[in-house]
């Protein structure tokens, strides 16, 4: 049986005097080869239709330069756009300093991810300002981020992390991890898969004010870049869950240097001090002078005031800011902020415009000269609100006593003066008397202010020719033990 079959193989076949049993594995490899290719172009065809049935754009490889690498929206808030409107996107090439101009389009299409999160995808098309004509970079946002391996943003910056990814960072919100709890949520310290230390800013889950809250704070800090502002990394919308990812401030804030929370490092010298308020002017001048619409913070207080190893200022808390569109003076708004710090007006009126943030500042000022707290209950009655006190002591000729006892050097007198008179022009009763922002930047650094008695009779020559360098490095910011929380 087995030798007629071998023999009936081996027969002669009529195709080109092939044998028989070469005729049949010629067959089947063809047959096979068939199979597959028919099985390649099902598998093809059908992912094409899927994705046009979706709405969203064709996935192409970006052809954006890599040397690209900060896309900055300006002037408009991101969540504003409708479909098919424009925006300008600053593109800044870190490596040579030039900024390129774009018009961007944004087409918006909604996509339920498989992990069952929704959101608004972005196509992105770039038109070179040069030739007004659509370049070829057609590319879609949801490209993997290089720090959670995730989709970025939706809003055209930072990126847009999973619950999970938050997870991990900070160890399950581990109690460990928590660095503080503020009115809104609890912050923890968290490391990124890229090994970057963020904090982790989780919004308590109540319904209203904090979604709102969220929203606000993702607006007003989301687009906005300066030295001495906590930048905002990115951000988590899963279910109920809200949480803001920013970079990790790493030398606690400037009501623990000055009331005690960071007493085993030393006090702050005066250098240091002014550094910080400083810097912390120039934020502010930035968010009320130079972007629009322009941003009011309304919860400027100490704690608010977050200080890097380098005792640079990063103003941080964002979540009570309202931003003004152009052309309003003030928005009424339900009062907030913290006791001792809001502007009268405020208080009594709830109208609010930058020259609230102007008062706060100069009590955050009046607190760092003297050390003491805004209100102190503790205190003899007439000591107990710090501006009326420095008000009586400044008005009886009594400066030198203010100064907070923990600075070991004391300041030189002019310096004093100069701070003591640009905190009480901030804390003045009448908002439209108080300075501009930018104006408190020129009185602190310049050294013609306070205008010495002996030269108030000859014509001022230039005004703030010899500045504090806020960005000077200053060897000793401490005094006693010694400087950086580990
Ligand atoms: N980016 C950051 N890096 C390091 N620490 C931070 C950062 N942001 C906040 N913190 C710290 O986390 C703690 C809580 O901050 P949060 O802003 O939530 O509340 P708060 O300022 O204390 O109070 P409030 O909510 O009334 O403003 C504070 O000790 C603050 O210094």
């Amino acid at each position: 049986m087995g030798g007629d079959l071998k023999s009936q193989l081996s027969r002669e076949s009529p195709v080109f005097g092939l044998k028989v049993w070469e005729v049949i594995g010629i067959a089947v490899a063809l047959l096979i080869i068939t199979i597959l290719s028919v099985l390649s172009f099902c598998l093809t065809s059908k992912k094409k239709s899927r994705k046009s049935k979706t709405g969203l754009p064709v996935i192409q490889t970006p052809t954006v330069s890599k040397e690209i690498r900060e896309v900055r929206v300006e002037h408009v808030s991101a969540s504003n756009f409708a479909p098919g409107e424009g925006i300008l996107l600053t593109i800044q090439d870190k490596n040579n300093k030039d900024a390129e101009k774009v018009m961007v389009h944004l087409d918006m299409g909604k996509k339920r991810s498989s992990s069952g999160r929704s959101g608004s995808f972005h196509h992105l098309e770039i038109i070179d300002k040069h030739s007004e004509s659509a370049s070829s970079s057609l590319y879609n946002v949801a490209t993997p981020s290089p720090l959670s391996g995730l989709p970025e943003s939706h809003l055209g910056w930072g990126h847009w992390f999973t619950l999970r990814d938050l997870e991990i960072a900070t160890n399950r919100f581990s109690k460990e991890n928590v660095i503080g709890e503020g009115g809104y949520g609890v912050v923890y310290r968290g490391v990124l898969l890229n090994r970057t230390l963020v904090a982790v800013k989780k919004i308590f889950n109540q319904l209203g004010q904090a979604q709102k809250e969220f929203r606000v704070e993702v607006d007003a800090i989301g687009h906005v870049r300066h030295k001495n502002l906590v930048r905002l990394l990115g951000y988590c919308i899963e279910g109920t869950h809200r949480i803001l990812v920013y970079e990790y401030v790493n030398n606690g804030n400037l009501e623990q240097w000055l009331h005690g929370g960071m007493r085993q490092h030393g006090y702050l010298t005066w250098e240091a001090r002014m550094k910080v308020l400083i810097g912390t002017s120039k934020a502010l001048a930035y968010l009320h002078e130079a972007i629009e619409p322009k941003v009011v913070h309304r919860d400027i207080k100490s704690s608010n005031i977050l200080i890097n190893d380098e005792f640079n200022a990063k103003i941080s808390d964002f979540g009570l800011a309202k931003l003004l569109g152009a052309g309003k003076s003030h928005v009424t708004t339900r009062v907030m902020g913290t006791f001792g710090y809001v502007a009268p007006e405020y208080a009594n009126t709830g109208l609010l415009n930058e020259k609230s943030d102007v008062y706060s500042f100069g009590v955050v000022l009046l607190e760092a000269i003297t050390g003491r707290d805004p209100v102190d209950y503790g205190r003899p009655a007439h000591e107990v609100n710090l501006v009326d006190w420095l008000k009586m002591m400044v008005g009886t000729r009594r400066s030198e006593e203010v100064v907070d006892p923990n600075i070991e050097v004391k300041p030189p007198t002019r310096s004093l003066k100069r701070a003591l008179l640009t905190a009480l022009r901030c804390v003045d009763p009448d908002s439209d008397k108080r300075p501009k922002m930018s104006q408190v930047v020129r009185m602190l650094e310049s050294e013609e202010y306070p205008i010495p008695r002996e030269d108030r009779r000859r014509p001022r020559t230039r005004e703030g020719s010899m500045e504090i360098n806020s960005d000077t490095d200053m060897s000793t910011p401490v005094s006693r033990s010694q400087s950086k929380r580990q």
